[in-house]
């Protein structure tokens, strides 16, 4: 199955950076670095001027739809978010899935001064550290993948060195795991089954319901016209995460105020 195969590649990637990585100068390097730009907080802030927030992601490629974007600019397309006022940014960083790369989200750090998602699967601690080390504002923790052990260690690790975390739940069985490890405050509900890549975007209406007050609740993947907005806003979500129906246009600060509306000042303060 192809989750597992994802996570057996990731097993391998985190064995070299066993021996490439040094923990404590990958502490101290960090100690030295300015803070992280709050993440869920701009999704707070983002909704107060669109119907929900937003985290746009650069995204060349992936494995239910192969090659997304032939024409790929990451940090030409993040400034082109940025400029078009997205609240956040996602960058793929999975080499051998979806054609990201550490060097990408390097380069887009550089570029733009919006929060950024690390987006990869993290299995092992040294994937957090090497996150806040190539500039990531977040990490995603999926929790297909870790048992409640590696979700509570792994989430502390990352707001320990000041990283926010998005949890992702696909089930309601994810959801209540999530839930009893008692931590998240930011959960993404993926719309996609990432074992059969089928998508469904009642999978927002459903767990959101299911979520206590305070949780800041994003709706992940398939997100493609101000009708699937308007069907997620309703069902709860404060936030969305859209990536293929971006890279599909050709000018995709345009494509965020199709899918947005133009960012509205509420004009209030705070
Ligand atoms: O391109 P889409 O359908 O708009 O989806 C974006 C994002 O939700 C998707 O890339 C994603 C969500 N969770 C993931 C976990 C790993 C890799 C990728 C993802």
């Amino acid at each position: 199955m192809f989750l597992d195969r994802i996570v057996a590649t990731k097993k391998e990637e985190a064995e070299a950076l066993k021996s490439s990585m040094n923990l404590s100068a990958a502490e101290r390097e960090i100690a030295s670095l300015p803070a992280c730009l709050g993440f869920e907080a701009a999704l707070q802030a983002g909704r107060r001027n669109r119907p929900v927030g937003l985290i746009a992601e650069v995204k060349k490629a992936s494995p239910s739809k192969g090659l997304i974007r032939p024409d790929f600019h990451p940090v030409q397309l993040a400034k082109a978010y940025e400029a078009a006022g997205t609240d956040c940014i996602s960058v793929l960083t999975d080499v051998q899935y979806f054609q990201g790369s550490n060097d990408y989200l390097r380069g887009v750090r550089e570029g733009v001064n919006v929060p950024l998602l690390r987006k990869d699967f993290t299995i092992d601690e040294r994937q957090i550290y090497e996150a806040r080390l190539i500039g990531a504002d977040a990490i995603l923790l999926i929790a297909a993948i870790l048992d409640k052990r590696q979700l509570d260690a792994y989430h502390r690790l990352a707001r320990d060195i000041g990283l926010d975390v998005l949890v992702e739940v696909h089930d309601r069985p994810e959801l209540e795991t999530v839930l009893e490890v008692g931590l998240a405050t930011l959960i993404g509900v993926n719309n996609r089954n990432l074992h059969t890549f089928e998508t469904d975007l009642s999978v927002t209406e459903q767990l959101i319901a299911l979520m206590p007050q305070g949780v800041t609740a994003v709706s992940e993947s398939a997100i493609a016209s101000r009708d699937d907005i308007a069907f997620v806003g309703r069902a709860g979500a404060q936030a969305v995460l859209v990536g293929e129906h971006f890279m599909r246009q050709p000018d995709v600060g345009a494509a965020i105020e199709g899918l947005l509306g133009p960012v509205v000042k509420t004009g209030a303060a705070g």
